[in-house]
């Protein structure tokens, strides 16, 4: 892909094996190719074991690769000089899925938060406190709550933590590795809908990493299938949803019965549309979410952006009364 920010070719990896006995390693990737545009964010989904921490973390250059070339802005991470290297590693940072795990429960999240600038000398001391500020405001925390310990915070808001500390060194290129998996289901919405906008904000390239397909779905440009190390089918999210090419794909879009073409309900008109023409819905899957849900309403689906403020709620029911 020309203007790629970050470009794999022919990416393997594998570990373990050998020894006197000689035994199998295992092959996580096999030469898998993927790019990433500035700006863009694309999808990694697939089955647990395929590949997909294995993919993040060979394209930051946390992993050598066994074969194959990553390239960041045209630079080969291989290749690359000490002093080159430090140059791209604060342009490209990961969100990790555990929040918890990743921070240092002995240290203020605030010093933690600031861990990337100082490595990489960003910054003069002076201004520090002033960007420290900036990050949690951009991630929705409070700065008057910097100087608390991990243990301090929610879930919710330790990913948060996390994303500050991942944007603190302003990169153009961002890893989510399954960032909102290890959160309540209440909350999870509430952080896709804080990356979806900082990547807006700040152009971040995003690499999202998921088993939650409507959420890859609503979030990412383009869409990495990945099955025990191999890309089966790359290509549009909302044609590979719509329209998957390759038998591995529609197995694994089968599994999430809302995003089964042949399973999904009619499209709902919003509040105050008039009801669609085609057959309703014989039954509300989203029931628990449901604002009429002692009523006979047939569905209420997120539509489009399930997520945050963006939420759009649609109901037959409510239309009906509107
Ligand atoms: N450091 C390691 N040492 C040995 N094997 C590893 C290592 N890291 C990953 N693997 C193996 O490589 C394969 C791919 O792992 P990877 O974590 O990339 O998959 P994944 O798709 O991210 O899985 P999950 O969704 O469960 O996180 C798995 O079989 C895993 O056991």
């Amino acid at each position: 892909m020309t203007g790629a920010l970050v470009e794999a070719t022919g990416l393997s990896r594998s570990f373990g094996g050998g020894g006197l006995l000689r035994r199998p390693g295992v092959q996580a990737l096999r030469g898998v190719d993927i790019a990433v545009a500035r700006g863009e964010a694309v999808g990694v989904v697939g089955e647990s074991g395929s590949g997909k921490s294995t993919l993040g973390r060979l394209l930051l250059g946390l992993l050598p690769p066994s074969a194959g070339t990553v390239r960041f802005d045209g630079q080969d991470l291989q290749s690359a000089s000490r002093a080159e290297w430090r140059r791209l590693r604060r342009r490209m940072q990961i969100v990790f899925q555990d929040p918890f795990g990743s921070l240092d429960p002995r240290r203020r999240v605030g010093a933690q938060i600031l861990d990337g600038i100082a490595i990489h000398g960003l910054l003069p001391a002076a201004k520090r406190a002033r960007r420290l500020e900036e990050l949690l405001r951009q991630v929705g925390l409070d700065p008057a709550q910097a100087g608390r310990f991990p243990h301090e915070f929610s879930g919710g808001q330790r990913q948060r933590i996390g994303i500050a500390r991942a944007l603190a060194t302003g990169p153009e290129f961002l890893v989510a590795d399954e960032p909102v998996s290890a959160l309540d289901v209440s909350i999870q919405a509430q952080v896709m809908a804080l990356l979806a906008e900082l990547r807006r904000q700040l152009g971040l390239a995003l690499l999202f990493i998921s088993h939650d397909l409507p959420v890859v779905r609503q979030l990412c440009d383009r869409v990495a299938v990945l099955y025990l190390g191999r890309v089966m089918e790359e290509g549009p999210a909302e044609l590979l949803f719509r329209a998957p090419a390759h038998p591995y794909t529609r197995a694994l879009l089968s599994a999430t019965p809302r995003l089964d073409p042949r399973q999904r309900p009619p499209r709902i008109p919003l509040l105050g549309e008039p009801p669609s023409p085609a057959s309703p819905p014989s039954g509300c899957v989203f029931r628990t979410r449901c604002p009429h849900a002692a009523a006979d309403c047939a569905a209420v689906v997120p539509v489009l952006q399930p997520f945050g403020e963006s939420r759009r709620v649609a109901c037959l029911r409510a239309a009906e009364l509107a």
